[in-house]
Formats: structure tokens, sequence, C-alpha cells
């Protein structure tokens, strides 16, 4: 008989949710993860530290508040490190009391240390003291996680030259900084530092920046962000990054060298498989440290399943919480629907982006046919009481069969607002249910209608022509 029926390895959202699922199944459960790292990446250095900042910034700056108040408004001049951080330390405290308080009442056995395979059903459990104790389950659950891949030939000091883990714990906001990687993390942070007033430069080595996303959200992107200030260096790699008593200087393969009070690096994540032992268990991890799953989350050792960034793309909060329940629900013999495959995206870049379903590009690539409809949130009332006379809403609808293939949003509340359009675009609605709902008023969501209605005019003109 072993100790438990299920062992997770890591409790962020992937290792969290097969918990829970499996207790709920009348399983016994433990979880095993680092000392103070309750709650995972997620709680303590990634989605949630790194919103919690983004509010304290938007709320501080007053950057949300000076198309009304005029460009010179603030709410604090000389905005603090402590300012920000303290917001951040007071949610993530909350939040690892909830995830412990969920645990325990679900009588989920917790224990603080790392694991690592000695067989293909034993863990073994180095606890901070470093004695060391076996626990053996039925089913065991990597959910592990990922670390901030960090290039060798660079020197991190956690102070001038960082990853996104240490940029939560600086000293002081820098006047001036680079960001190496535009990817989602490193335009997030972009978008909070320019924000703080920091002169911000990004290194990308691609020819431009979260190329997922609709071409004319990342336009309007990257115009905000030059209003910041922000300088793009697309298409340039970084050869060294030099630290020097007066600030650092990264030097690019073209030549070019910038200074700056400080580099953070946000260049792709590194799987956290190196001390797991995985051969022990009969396993294996790419050169990313990512393991290979089947369609269950199963690993090729059946009763080993791993779930959430261990496992790679999407590597969002999001699906990891689902991928974490639905390998328990599978290693419990419950029935699992699938997935939905229409999942949305939220990138809390400043102004936010969200998106669900297909991009103008990808439909003209796969040749289906489209037409758009746009809402403008300056022609909202809510757009205009709320200050933001940029956002817009974007629905790409089938001429054929009048569904929505993809809805594009950029502005306040995008993360949210993107929900209506996953629910009608899963439910298998038309933009005519768009357009024959009535909407909350005055409010942001009938940026649906109104987009629907652009859209539907267009159809009708098509319509009129073709007949
Ligand atoms: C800066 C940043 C911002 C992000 N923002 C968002 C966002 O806005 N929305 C979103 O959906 N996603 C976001 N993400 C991604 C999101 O944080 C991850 O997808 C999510 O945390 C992955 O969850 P996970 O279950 O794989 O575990 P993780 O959260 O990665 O946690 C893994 C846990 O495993 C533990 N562990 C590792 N090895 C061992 C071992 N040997 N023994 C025991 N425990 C171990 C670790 O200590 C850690 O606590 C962001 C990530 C970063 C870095
Ligand atoms: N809002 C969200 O959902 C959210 C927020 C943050 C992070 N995340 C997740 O976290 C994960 C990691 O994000 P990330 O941004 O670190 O990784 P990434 O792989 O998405 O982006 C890294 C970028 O760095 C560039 N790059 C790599 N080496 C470089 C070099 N030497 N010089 C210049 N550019 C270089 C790459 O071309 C790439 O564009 C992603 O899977 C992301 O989905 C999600």
């Amino acid at each position: 008989m072993p100790d438990f029926d299920m062992l997770v390895l890591g409790s962020g959202p992937g290792g969290q949710k097969a918990a829970i699922a499996a207790a709920k199944l009348g399983r016994r459960v433990a979880v095993v993860d680092r000392p103070d790292m309750l709650g995972g990446v997620s709680l303590h250095t990634g989605t949630i530290p790194s919103k919690t900042l983004r509010e304290a910034v938007l709320y501080l700056t007053g950057l949300t508040q000076r198309d009304l108040y005029g460009q010179s408004y603030r709410l604090k001049e000389d905005i603090t490190v402590a300012d920000l951080t303290a917001r951040t330390q007071h949610v993530v405290s909350r939040e690892t009391d909830v995830i412990r308080s969920q645990l325990s009442r679900n009588h989920v056995a917790l224990y603080s240390g790392t694991g690592r395979f000695v067989d293909e059903h034993t863990v073994a459990l180095r606890e901070a003291g470093g004695q060391e104790r076996l626990l053996s389950a039925g089913h065991i659950v990597i959910a592990t996680g990922t670390r901030p891949a960090r290039p060798e030939s660079v020197e991190f000091d956690g102070r001038t030259i960082l990853d996104s883990d240490n940029v939560l714990t600086i000293e002081r906001v820098p006047r001036s900084m680079v960001i190496v990687g535009a990817g989602v993390i490193g335009m997030e942070y972009a978008c909070m530092f320019a924000a703080l007033g920091s002169k911000v430069t990004v290194v990308e080595r691609r020819a431009g920046m979260l190329d997922m996303c609709d071409v004319e959200v990342i336009e309007s992107l990257k115009y905000h962000l030059r209003d910041l200030a922000v300088t793009f260096r697309f298409g340039e790699s970084v050869a060294a990054v030099e630290r020097h008593p007066r600030g650092t200087l990264t030097v690019l393969e073209s030549g070019k060298k910038i200074p700056a009070d400080a580099v953070m690096y946000s260049a792709g994540r590194q799987g956290l498989t190196d001390e797991l032992a995985l051969e022990k268990a009969g396993l294996a991890a790419d050169a990313r440290g990512r393991i290979t799953v089947d369609e269950h989350y199963r690993t090729q050792v059946p009763h080993i399943y791993a779930v959430g960034d261990v496992i790679g793309f999407p590597a969002l909060a999001a699906t990891s919480m689902e991928q974490g329940r639905a390998a328990a629900y599978h290693a419990c013999g419950e029935p699992v629907g699938r997935t939905h495959r229409l999942q949305p995206i939220g990138i809390y870049t400043i102004p936010e982006i969200s998106f669900i379903g297909r991009t103008e590009d990808q439909l003209t690539e796969d040749r289906v046919p489209f037409e758009v409809g746009v809402a403008r949130y300056r022609e909202l009332a809510r757009g205009q009481i709320i200050g933001d006379a940029h956002g817009m809403l974007k629905l790409l609808v089938s001429p054929e069969d009048r569904t929505l293939l993809g809805v594009h949003c950029f502005g306040s509340g995008a993360t949210e607002l993107i929900h209506i359009g996953q629910s009608v675009m899963g439910l298998g609605g038309t933009v005519d249910y768009l357009v024959d709902a009535v909407f909350n008023y005055p409010t942001l969501a009938e940026s649906y209608k109104v987009a629907a209605l652009d859209a539907t005019n267009r159809l009708r003109q098509l319509d009129r022509i073709g007949d």
C-alpha cells in the first residue's frame, strides 16, 4: 500500500488543481514544494506579482487618467520600489493563505522541500534541514514549472543585470533599462517601466514582437510605447552585457552599445527537471527541460503525469490549471471532457491585449474569407467616461455562415471582455446574436454590439452587390 494515491510535485496552478481534483474524488493526496514557494512561480515570481505590480504602476502613475486630467497628472511624484512592492506583498501573502486553506480543507498533505525520483513510485523529499524521507504513491504528477533561461555568457548579479525573478526585488526604479526579448514577459515589463518613467530599450532577435497577435493591435501598442519613449531594436541580438561602476553596457551583435542603469533578460524559460532524477523513473526531458506527454497528460510511464509549464506550450497559468484537473480525473478514472480548442490569450501590456480565435493574417493564409467589424472605445460612452480613447474591439466574421472566426481586443478591460466573444464562439453563435442582444449601457461590453453592427453593415453590402 503506497503512502498516497497521488503525489504532486509542485504547488503552482497545475499542481494545485491536480491535487484538489483528486482529493475531491476521495483520493489520499500529497503536494511537495520548496519552502516559501507554496503557489508556485505563478504566485511568487510570475503571474500574480507581475499583475499586481502593473495595477500599482497604473494607480500611482495615474497614466490611464491623463486623457481626462492632463498629461502631467500623477498620483505620486516620486514612486519608490517600496510603494510598488507594498501592494505585491499584500496580495501574495493573502493568496498564499487562500491556497494553504484550500489544500488543507480538502485534506491534501503538504510537504515542504524538494522532491526527486527514487523509482517510478517513490519520491525522496529533501527538507530544509537536509533530512530526507521517502514518499510513495500510486500516481505521481510532475508540475515543477520553469525558471528563467539565463545565457551562460551573461553575468547576472540580481541588482543591475536581472532576470524576471530578480526584477521584483530591485532596489530602485532604474532611470534607463534594456529589456532583452520581446516575448510576453519582456513586453509586459517594458510597459510597466516605461509607465514609471524609465527610458526603456527593447532588444529582440526576431523582426517584430508578439507575432501571435493582430497586426493592427501590435501597431497600436508600438505607437503607445514610443509615446512613452521606448526604443525598439528588432532583428538584433545581444553579443555581451558589461557591468561598469556607473551602469551597464549592452553590446549588440551589430556593434551598437546601449548604456543603461539595468538590463533585464526575458528570453525564454527552462523546465525545472534537472533536479528530479527523472531517469530513476524511466523518464527524460528535452534540452529545454520539458517533458513529453500524451493527450491525457501521461508521460511514457503511464502512472506518471506532467502538467503546466514543464510540458511547454502554451505555458500559461490558465491552461496549467486545466491540465492539472484533467490529469487528475484521468488518473482517477473520472470522465473528463476535452479542453475546448478555443483558448483566450491575455497579455497585460499597457494597454492590455486579448484575443480568441484566428487573426486576419492566419485567416488569409488559410484562405478563409472574413469580414471585419470594429468598435472604437472613443465612440462608446463608457470609453469617454473612463478616458480610454484608444481602445478597440475587432470581430472577424465569416460571410458564409456569419459565425465569429476571431475576436481581438486592445484597451481597458480587454482580458475580461474577450470572454463574451469566447462564449459566443464556443456555443457556435453568429454575429446576429450580438446585433440583437441588449447590452448594459454605458459599458465597454457594448463594443460587441457596435462591432457586430459594423460587420453586418459590410456583410449586407456584400450581399446586395452579390445579388
Ligand atoms: C513574469 C511572468 C508573468 C506571467 N504572467 C502570466 C499571466 O498573466 N497569465 C498567465 O496565464 N500566465 C502567466 N505566466 C505564466 C504562469 O505563471 C505559468 O504558466 C504558471 O505558473 C505555470 O504553472 P505550473 O503549474 O506549471 O507551476 P509553476 O507556477 O511554475 O510552479 C512550479 C512549482 O514547482 C516547484 N518545484 C520545482 N521543482 C520541484 C521539486 N523538485 N520538488 C518540489 N517542488 C518543485 C517550484 O518550487 C514551484 O513552486 C507568467 C509567468 C511569468 C514568469
Ligand atoms: N499574460 C500572459 O499570459 C503571460 C505573461 C508573461 C509570461 N507568460 C508566459 O511565460 C512564458 C515565457 O515568456 P518569455 O517572454 O520569457 O519567453 P518567449 O519565449 O515568449 O519570448 C522570448 C523572446 O526573446 C527573444 N530572444 C531570445 N534570445 C534573445 C537574444 N539573445 N537577443 C534578443 N532577443 C532574444 C525571442 O526571440 C523571443 O521573442 C511564455 O510561454 C508566456 O506565454 C504569459
